[in-house]
């Protein structure tokens, strides 16, 4: 069993705190990975579960025992880092086999070890070569593999991936995924800057912002049901546009009239009382598409971004803090200068309230969350 839970966990260095209050209930055998702005203390939270830094509050326990003062070595975890500081004289096997050494392990035992490493990270055919004679992606292996080595109950993961060139970080990602699928008993938590890293490997993601925890959730729960503007902002990409108006009509489905001039129709509730509010409608890029019928959005684009399997238009790029942008699938002719009108299907939409940035008002009970249903093939 490797569940860990942390409760009221807290960091600071000196007069300055860095998280609180994080409350955090991990299962066994889950793939947790923890997003947020650059600064946020993503690693911070990793390292404060590995035992390198000190807890400054709270308690962390791992499979039911409190490891605040436990060293780093008795938690039954094992971190793979970035920089993967691999022995530069030791052969790739020695690498792997170097903790099991201090350790005082047998050598029948860690040939064992080594062995069934290097078999899930197809590295058998490289344990006798040094690492200067290893690809980048083939080096973060060998690192990963000696945390495997020590089979521990739970590994933690800091932007491994962060080194390595576009088309080596993807088949490392799969790899990463076949490798927790061969080992659905052991947890793993993961740190990374990469949205497709997050939303591919993660059972759940935990966001953090502001010294603390904006959500949890299961990636698609986190796309489609953001808590809160910044958490719909910083999940998906391009971010999701937020368009500001009044609500001109309540019920089951919201009317706001937008204060660029367009209509949304909205598809989430709202009550008689919450008529004129103010808010901000959320719609994501990719949920845009084009109309000759009443539009949510109008505008004159100022850049088109042809990517091949989508189109970027953007607009306001001069006069808006942020330029309303659409993705539309496929391949479209340049349309700078173009006025383009522009919907989106009501439940494809979000609202939040202004000032506030919450999706409901506090008490309004959230409807459970329901998956979007996927395209039919
Ligand atoms: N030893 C330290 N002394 C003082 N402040 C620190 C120390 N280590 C980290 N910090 C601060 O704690 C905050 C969180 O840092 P952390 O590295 O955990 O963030 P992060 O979310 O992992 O960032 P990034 O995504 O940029 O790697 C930052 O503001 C950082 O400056």
């Amino acid at each position: 069993m490797a569940d860990l839970k942390l409760t009221g966990v807290a960091k600071s260095y000196g007069d300055v705190q860095v998280l609180s209050d994080i409350d955090l209930d991990i299962r066994s055998g889950e793939f947790i990975v923890f997003v947020g702005p650059s600064g946020c203390g993503k690693s911070t939270l990793l390292r404060m579960i590995a035992g390198l830094e000190q807890i400054s509050g709270g308690v962390l326990e791992i499979a039911g025992q409190r490891m605040n003062d436990i060293p780093p070595s008795q938690r039954g975890i094992a971190m793979v880092f970035q920089s993967y500081a691999l022995y530069p004289h030791m052969t790739v096997r020695d690498n792997m086999a170097f903790a099991l050494k201090i350790a005082g392990k047998s050598r029948s035992e860690i040939r064992e070890a080594t062995d069934r490493a290097g078999r899930m990270l197809q590295l058998t055919p490289y344990l006798d070569r040094l690492p200067k004679a290893l690809s980048g992606g083939q080096r973060q292996r060998v690192a990963i593999g000696r945390a495997i080595v020590r089979d521990p109950q739970v590994y933690l993961f800091d932007e491994p991936l962060s080194n390595l060139d576009a088309a080596l970080r993807v088949a490392t990602r799969i790899e990463i995924a076949q490798l927790k699928a061969s080992m659905p008993d052991r947890t793993m938590i993961y740190v990374t800057h990469d949205q497709t890293e997050a939303m591919t490997l993660a059972d759940r993601i935990v966001v953090l912002a502001g010294g603390g925890i904006a959500q949890v959730g299961a990636p698609l729960e986190l796309y489609e049901r953001p808590i809160n503007e910044f958490v719909a902002q910083f999940i998906g990409s391009p971010a999701m546009n937020l368009l500001p108006g009044k609500v001109a009509q309540t019920g089951a489905e919201t009317v706001v009239a937008l204060d660029g001039g367009g209509v949304a129709h909205v598809g989430i509730p709202t009550r008689h009382e919450d008529q004129g509010m103010a808010v901000n409608v959320g719609i994501r890029p990719e949920d845009m598409r084009e109309t000759e019928g009443e539009a949510i959005f109008e505008g004159v684009v100022d850049l088109t971004e042809a990517l091949g399997e989508v189109t970027l238009l953007y607009f306001g790029t001069r006069d808006r803090p942020v330029p309303v942008i659409a993705k539309l699938p496929g391949i479209h002719p340049a349309l700078d200068g173009r006025r383009v009108r522009l919907t989106a299907d009501p439940q494809a939409l979000h609202l939040f309230h202004q000032g506030q940035s919450l999706l409901y008002r506090e008490g309004v009970e959230l409807p459970p969350y329901q998956p979007r249903a996927a395209i039919p093939a």
